[in-house]
């Protein structure tokens, strides 16, 4: 293998919030002068392409999804099906591992990334090709239920308790929320659950990658590579940020423009949680409820073609002026970003935590996914930058609930408002320091070299 330029393959779960930081890596190794070759869908290229800055040396190689059962004719991507149908789609994607071997043996990169199919090892090891488990998700969410650790068969009750050894007391999920990681234990492919696919596709891996960072994360990582006994390389976020050759569109800069500095609150939920049609009409009741200019973007809610046919009556006459719902795609790095906006009210997904770290405004979570809990209490009980919106026993949010949370944050005197934006202020000020990014990626790469030898 030469070590100054690499040949990678990836191969990452066909879901966009796992492709799209796939093609981050991949932007981030290209311009240090290395060859990826992106394994995903036709459908799924065609909405990543965009986001490729190295044309000459990144491709795209199309993968066909065959049918499983139970899907609908056609998928090829997660964000085409409700989550529940998700262990079918893997299903699907295990189909795909004739195709795998074929570009493999064909073209015999030095390395491939993936992350749930668990198989890719098994071929690249007898080609002689290296691997790294690429995860983009928090350390904690693998950490605290993926591990070896984790007494099998796994029970409700057990998810209440972390694993042994497991290091954070504050990064850990109770009652209903952990009840709810259940999902770990069920099918996720044929005949394989999704706790031992992930184990195993942890377990088989030349190295361990995680897009975390250690000031974040380092106890969880040392845990991980504690528990596999292997190395634990980390890429850092990456973001892709300030990569972008846009600006935000005329239509949101002009709206977003005629308000106070940092007083509109900015809300979006990333690109796969669709909330119940009576949520979603409470979650807007709670943004009427602050008094405050809000701008919403979500998916249309369950059942609903449209957020305009899901509003409350007389939703609309009563904020026209200072708050919209739109059920489109915004350029939400922009937004954040806009003078005008003062907090974000977000899932916590991994890409809004990291967006949401990276700038000013306050935060309000309101997570849904294992994940999006555990990024969630990264950021409300270990950090201290931001507020958990209170949930009911059964999970339910209230509009007055949200309300609360938006104006302890929002409020000039609140206590909690001071102290989270005077924490945050601080990370900002670490995570954006000249290099701190780029030296993450620039440590990776040596250590790609290092594992090549
Ligand atoms: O109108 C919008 C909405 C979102 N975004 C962007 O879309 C991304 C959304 O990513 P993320 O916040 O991670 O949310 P999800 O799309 O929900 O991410 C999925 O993937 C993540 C891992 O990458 C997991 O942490 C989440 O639980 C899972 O839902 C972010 O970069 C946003 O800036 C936009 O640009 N415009």
């Amino acid at each position: 293998m030469d070590p100054s330029s690499f040949h990678i393959a990836m191969f990452p779960w066909f879901a966009m919030g796992h492709m799209t930081p796939y093609v981050h890596l991949a932007n981030e190794l290209a311009s240090r002068g290395h060859r990826i070759t992106i394994l995903v869908p036709k459908k799924a290229r065609d909405q990543l392409e965009h986001l490729n800055l190295h044309t000459n040396l990144i491709i795209f190689c199309p993968v066909l999804v065959p049918h499983f059962e139970g899907l609908p004719e056609g998928t090829e991507t997660a964000s085409e099906i409700p989550l529940s149908a998700n262990g079918l789609l893997a299903a699907a994607v295990d189909k795909t591992r004739k195709q795998l071997e074929e570009y493999l043996e064909a073209h015999k990169p030095d390395m491939v990334f993936y992350d749930t199919a668990y198989w890719i090892p098994e071929i690249a090891r007898k080609l002689g090709i290296k691997t790294v488990c690429y995860n983009v998700v928090c350390a904690a969410a693998l950490a605290l239920t993926l591990v070896p650790a984790r007494k099998l068969p796994i029970t409700p009750e057990d998810l209440e308790n972390p694993p042994a050894g497991y290091p954070s007391k504050t990064v850990v999920l109770r009652g209903a929320e952990a009840r709810s990681l259940m999902f770990i234990t069920m099918p996720f492919g044929d005949g394989i659950t999704f706790y031992d696919r992930t184990v195993r596709a942890l377990r088989e891996c030349d190295a361990i990658s995680i897009r975390t960072c250690r000031e974040l994360e380092g106890d969880l990582c040392d845990y991980m590579e504690a528990q596999f006994n292997k190395t634990v390389l980390l890429t850092g976020p990456v973001l892709g940020l300030g990569d972008e050759k846009d600006k935000l569109e005329e239509k949101w800069a002009k709206w977003l423009g005629g308000f106070e500095p940092r007083s509109v609150v900015y809300c979006a939920f990333g690109s796969q949680y669709i909330l119940e049609k009576d949520q979603f009409q409470e979650l807007v009741l709670g943004f009427e409820l602050t008094g405050l200019p809000f701008l919403i973007v979500l998916k249309p809610p369950m059942g609903c073609d449209s957020v305009e046919k899901a509003l409350p009556q007389g939703f609309e006459e009563r904020v026209r002026g200072r708050g919209v719902v739109f059920g489109g795609w915004v350029q939400q790095p922009f937004i954040l970003r806009h003078a005008s906006v003062g907090c974000f009210v977000n899932h916590c997904g991994f890409g809004s935590m990291w967006e949401s770290l990276l700038t000013n405004n306050q935060i309000v979570l309101v997570p849904h996914l294992g994940d999006q809990m555990l990024n969630t209490k990264l950021l409300v009980n270990e950090l201290k930058v931001a507020v958990e919106v209170e949930r009911e026993a059964n999970r339910w949010f209230s509009k007055e609930s949200l309300s609360k949370a938006i104006r302890s944050v929002m409020d000039a005197e609140s206590e909690v408002g001071v102290m989270v934006k005077k924490n945050h202020a601080k990370w900002t000020r670490t995570l954006s320091s000249p290099g701190y990014m780029s030296g993450y990626v620039d440590r990776f790469v040596q250590s790609l070299e290092d594992i090549s030898k």
